[in-house]
């Protein structure tokens, strides 16, 4: 057997470290995770932070209220401002704009650092908040804001703050790509599909948040922000949920070796002469919708809520950020290292990181930018159709890649029974395929046009 050797403790383990007092606003999905880490870790947090994190009180709605994580009731209170008042740092974990909005204001004008997950009002405050920040010498940290447990805020704004990054490419929504893969892999219907994810903890307060592609959209802001090095707000991104999603639509890709997903794609697009870095002029793209991807692409492999997001930098190439994107014990863990490393700053007396906006590049509509897309038709099923249809993609400079077609009754060619065309264009502009659908429902043949998607990947 061999002896154990003593060793010398780390310089951060001797002497009595600082203590710093922490305020937690709310106790919800991701605050009860947050302060049962804080009481259930403290000694290995004050050896890694250099300072003692002691939980100095939660501000809820209703301090009485039954929890499903078991903390101390004499930690609750309803007064909020009371707490950030004598608070060193504050966790922000109300959600929402407003009271979320005004308690973060209060408690960097104290002087105090913010971590906070909520993108909603980083999207649409950030700016504001920040400069505030700033202002004060205090940090605003927000890593849980975009793809929960992911590193991705921190690899964007440090690691790779030396290259340039031109595109981002990421599912991050954990309740839509929960109920895309439920939809795709069980059948699930969409409605049971949010309602677990609803119980598991990924969904906003108002789902709609997620369904509606916004949550998605406000981080993509974010992630443009800081890739672009140019303030990106919520109203800049191009946005459109998964609610118009149907089973067909899952099954028809299935069919055709393909899954949808809904991808937030951020991206530098060349706007003609001139420009910001002596790169010809750059402007920034940003948008959020349902996309068809084949099943062999990396992003197709992102199952439950797991979230992923791929940098392509002009330097570093393409990287791929992978992990859990919601959930109360993941998004915890993005908090809390966000805690440590502002304690850490705290303790060392250095000044609060302020942010990288350094240019102002112009926002690109989707008019401007490139897709391949799946257009799904009902026609009747008789001569004559395909190449009218294929006439109207032709007139409006959209080529056709693919084609496939399915019989649904009748004698086929006899015009008496129903076909569905599904057509997959190279790239076009949004503007021209928009004119191409216009068109094409208005051919006597086709009943209908079913679906709409975009795809990228192929
Ligand atoms: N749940 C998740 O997977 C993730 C959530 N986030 C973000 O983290 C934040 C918190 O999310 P969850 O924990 O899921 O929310 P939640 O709805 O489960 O919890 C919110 C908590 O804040 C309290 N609260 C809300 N308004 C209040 C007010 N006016 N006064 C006092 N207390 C108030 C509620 O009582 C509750 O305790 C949100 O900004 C969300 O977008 C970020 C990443 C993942
Ligand atoms: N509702 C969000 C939670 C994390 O940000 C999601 O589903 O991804
Ligand atoms: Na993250």
């Amino acid at each position: 057997m061999t002896e154990t050797q003593t060793r010398p403790e780390p310089a951060a383990l001797r002497g009595e470290p600082k203590v710093l007092k922490v305020a937690l606003l709310g106790c919800g999905t991701v605050g009860s995770q947050v302060a049962r880490i804080l009481l259930e870790d403290a000694d290995a947090l004050a050896a890694r932070a250099g300072a003692r994190l002691t939980l100095a009180g939660i501000a809820v709605r209703n301090p009485d209220a039954t929890r499903d994580v078991e903390l101390p009731r004499e930690l609750f209170t309803a007064d909020a401002e009371g707490l950030i008042d004598g608070a060193d740092l504050v966790i922000e974990l109300m959600g929402g704009i407003e009271p979320a909005r005004t308690l973060i204001l209060r408690a960097v004008r104290n002087g105090a650092s913010v971590v906070t997950g909520n993108k909603a009002l980083l999207a649409q405050e950030g700016p504001a908040l920040f400069e505030e920040a700033d202002k004060n010498n205090a940090e605003l940290s927000f890593e849980a804001a975009v793809a929960g447990a992911i590193p991705i805020i921190r690899p964007i704004r440090e690691s790779l703050s030396g290259d340039r990054i031109t595109r981002v490419l990421g599912i991050v929504n954990g309740t839509t790509n929960y109920i895309l893969d439920q939809m795709d892999s069980t059948g699930a219907a969409f409605a049971d599909a949010l309602a677990e994810a609803q119980r598991l903890g990924y969904a906003e307060a108002d789902p709609t948040a997620d369904v509606e592609g916004h949550d998605a959209a406000a981080k993509a802001a974010l992630l443009a922000t800081l890739a672009f090095h140019t303030p990106v707000s919520l109203d800049d991104v191009r946005c459109q949920g998964i609610a118009q999603v149907t089973a067909e639509d899952i099954a028809a890709a299935k069919d055709s070796g393909l899954v949808i997903k809904l991808l937030a794609i951020a991206e530098l697009v060349s706007v003609g002469e001139g420009g910001t870095e002596g790169r010809g002029g750059e402007g920034v793209s940003v948008r959020v919708h349902p996309t068809l991807l084949p099943r062999e692409h990396p992003l197709s492999a992102v199952r439950g809520a797991f979230n992923a997001v791929f940098v392509e930098a002009e330097n570093a190439g393409e990287l791929m950020f992978y992990g859990a994107g919601a959930g109360g014990r993941p998004t915890a863990s993005a908090v809390m290292g966000d805690l440590v490393s502002t304690a850490r700053r705290v303790v060392a007396g250095a000044p609060g990181r302020t942010d990288t906006a350094t240019r102002v590049l112009p926002i690109v509509g989707v008019d401007a930018v490139t897709t391949s897309y799946s257009i799904g038709l009902e026609v009747a099923d008789q001569p004559g159709v395909l190449a009218r249809v294929a006439a109207v993609f032709a007139e409006h400079g959209v080529s056709i890649e693919a084609m496939r077609q399915t019989i649904d009754g009748g004698v086929p060619g006899n015009g008496n029974g129903r076909a569905e065309l599904r057509f997959v264009t190279h790239r076009a502009s949004e503007k021209a395929l928009a004119e191409t659908v216009a068109d094409i429902k208005n051919l006597d043949v086709v009943e209908s046009v079913t679906s709409v998607l975009r795809v990228e990947g192929v």
